[in-house]
Order: structure tokens, then C-alpha cells, then sequence
């Protein structure tokens, strides 16, 4: 039997991943939060493959703050870039596939048309940049990988962007969203099946992969269309700006071609707005 190990599992994409599991009943799964397994530590982790026999590791452990990792550089490269090239080098040596999750912020944003997996990485925030580190040691050091990246990922749980809006609407306060990036919300839920999917299918189809939602968007349009689905529109003081200020940078466009997974992972490409209802209809926990 299949033994996977998710770290990071009470972030947004681990507690996905364990709704998920629940469709696969012939996978056997051991979650573990941070306090579980701090992945920084390089000894507990080595301890923890040592005892027990893993053929896959999920690894949704990440940095995830864009806007702290500006002034927090360090804590972010520590975790997204040096705790994953010892996860790295750890899973190879017990031959556990690493299945990990990167982002659309590898890229700068001057594309005009959806980026596909050898385009060229230039990342304009800290986050991006520790990220793409993460990516090249994984490539370096691990035979067996896939590294999924996706975008804008939202849910049910966590700190996200759906969140954000819902919170900021029941509260009353009037909105203002950019118009300035152009990319696609992405259901973690849908991400979280797409991983458990590669796992079940035995893939060996090893490599860097887009995986998000269909479509695109700015993040003004997911505001609107977040609202409207839950019918709290008319109600919401809601405007455009191009003018939002943040600490990061962030990619003008990064919209995923997501043609390679389809054909080598099989994976289901699915339009955002349809999955955003789909998240609408679930409780959070
Ligand atoms: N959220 C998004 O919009 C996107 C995310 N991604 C990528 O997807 C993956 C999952 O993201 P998401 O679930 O949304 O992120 P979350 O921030 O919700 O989850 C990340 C989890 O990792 C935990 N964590 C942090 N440091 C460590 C550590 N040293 N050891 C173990 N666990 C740790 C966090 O714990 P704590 O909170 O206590 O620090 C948190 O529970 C990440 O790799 C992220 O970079 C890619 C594109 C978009
Ligand atoms: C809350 C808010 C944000 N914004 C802007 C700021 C920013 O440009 C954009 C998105 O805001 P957020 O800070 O929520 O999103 P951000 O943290 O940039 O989201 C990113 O997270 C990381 C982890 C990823 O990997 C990316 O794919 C992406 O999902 O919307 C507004 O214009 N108005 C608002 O009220």
C-alpha cells in the first residue's frame, strides 16, 4: 500500500488534501501540522523517513505571506528554499516521490500569453524568488518529483483571498480591488485531488507542472465574482483601482498553460467560476 506523508498539513492545501483522502481509501496518509514536524529541522525529518517507509511525500509546508517575506527574507528562504532541499535530498535517499507545490510568482508577469513550463523564471518578490530556489534544489537533489505550480489558491480554509473578501463584505467595509494582475484562482480542493490523482495513477511522468483552474481574471473580477455568487453584490460597496499599494511586487500576468499536465497527468482542467461555486457550498472547519 501507497504511504504518504503531507507536511504542513494544517495549512489551506493540507486540510484540502485531507478531505481528499477520503475518495482513496486504498492510499494510506500520515498528516503532519508544523508542530508535528517543523520541517526546518533537518534531524526530525531525516527521523521521521528513517522509521517509517514512505513512497510519497506531499509537501504543502511552505512561507506563504508575500507581503511579510519582503522585510522576512531570511525565514522565507529558510523555509521555501533550504527546508526543501533537504526534503529533497531526504526523500531521495529513501526513494520517496516528492509531489510539491510552487507558484505562478516564479514569473515576472511581462507575458502576454499563459506561461507554459519552460518559460523563463524571474521572480520581482522575495517569495517568488525562495520559491524558484525550493524548485532548483528539488531538481538538483531528487530523482523522483513533481513540482506543481498553481495560483491563487483559495478555499474553504486558511487565510485566502475568498476569505478576505467575505470577511471585509459581512463586515460592511467598502472594497477597492486591482485591476493590475491578471491570473486564475485556483480551488485548492481541485489542487488537492489533482495530487492524490497523480499518487493513485502511479505516474512516473516526473517533472515541473501548471496545474490551476481555467480562465482568467484580475483579482477585481474574483472580488465581483465572489460576491455576486453569494449575493452579497448589491450590498457591497465595491470599486477598481489600479492603484492598490503593497510591499511586494506582483506579476502583472500569470495565467498557467496548464496543457502539460492534461496530457501527461491526465489531470481535469476545470473552469474557476464553476469551482468557485463549488467552494461556496462547503463549511469551513
Ligand atoms: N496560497 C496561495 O495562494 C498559493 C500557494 N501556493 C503554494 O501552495 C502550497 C500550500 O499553500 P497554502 O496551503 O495556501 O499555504 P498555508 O500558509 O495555508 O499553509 C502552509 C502551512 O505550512 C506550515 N509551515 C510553515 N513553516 C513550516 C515548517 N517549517 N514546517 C512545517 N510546516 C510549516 C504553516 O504553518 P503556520 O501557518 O503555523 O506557519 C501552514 O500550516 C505552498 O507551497 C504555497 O507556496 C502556490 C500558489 C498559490
Ligand atoms: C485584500 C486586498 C488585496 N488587494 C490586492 C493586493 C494584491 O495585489 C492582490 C492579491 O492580494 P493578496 O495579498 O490576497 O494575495 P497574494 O498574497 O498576492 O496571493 C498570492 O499568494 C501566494 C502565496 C501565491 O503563491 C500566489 O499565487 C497568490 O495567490 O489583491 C486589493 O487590491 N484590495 C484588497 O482589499
Amino acid at each position: 500500500m501507497k504511504k504518504i506523508v503531507v507536511t504542513g498539513a494544517n495549512g489551506q492545501l493540507g486540510k484540502c488534501i485531507r478531505d481528499a483522502a477520503a475518495d482513496f481509501p486504498d492510499l494510506e496518509f500520515v498528516f503532519l501540522s508544523k508542530n508535528e514536524l517543523d520541517i526546518e529541522n533537518a534531524d526530525s525529518v531525516s527521523e521521521f523517513f528513517r522509521k517509517n517507509n514512505f513512497s510519497h511525500c506531499i509537501n504543502t509546508a511552505a512561507y506563504t505571506n508575500v507581503e511579510q517575506a519582503e522585510s522576512d527574507a531570511k525565514k522565507a528562504l529558510a523555509i521555501n528554499a533550504e527546508a526543501v532541499k533537504n526534503l529533497a535530498s531526504i526523500c531521495n535517499e529513501y526513494n520517496t516521490v516528492l509531489l510539491h507545490v510552487s507558484t505562478d510568482y516564479v514569473f515576472d508577469g511581462k507575458s502576454k500569453t499563459p506561461y507554459v513550463e519552460t518559460d523563463i523564471t524571474n521572480p520581482i518578490n522575495v517569495y517568488g524568488a525562495s520559491k524558484l530556489k525550493g524548485e532548483k534544489y528539488i531538481q538538483e537533489l531528487c530523482e523522483s518529483f513533481f513540482i506543481l505550480r498553481t495560483s491563487w489558491l483559495y478555499s474553504q480554509y486558511g487565510h485566502n483571498f475568498l476569505k478576505t473578501i467575505l470577511k471585509n463584505a459581512e463586515a460592511a467595509k467598502p472594497l477597492t480591488i486591482t485591476t493590475e494582475q491578471t491570473g486564475t484562482p485556483t480551488n485548492a480542493n481541485d489542487l488537492a485531488e489533482a495530487l492524490l490523482q497523480i499518487i493513485a495513477q502511479d505516474s512516473t511522468e516526473y517533472g515541473v507542472y501548471h496545474y490551476s483552474n481555467s480562465g482568467e481574471t484580475t483579482w477585481f473580477g474574483f472580488a465581483e465574482a465572489i460576491l455576486l455568487h453569494t449575493g452579497k453584490l448589491k450590498d457591497t460597496n465595491l470599486a477598481k483601482t489600479n492603484q492598490y499599494r503593497t510591499f511586494a511586487a506582483r506579476p502583472e500576468y500569470s495565467v498557467l498553460d496548464n496543457t502539460k499536465a492534461q496530457n501527461k497527468l491526465k489531470l481535469k482542467y476545470i473552469d474557476w467560476r464553476e469551482s468557485l461555486q463549488s467552494v461556496l457550498q462547503k463549511d469551513s472547519h
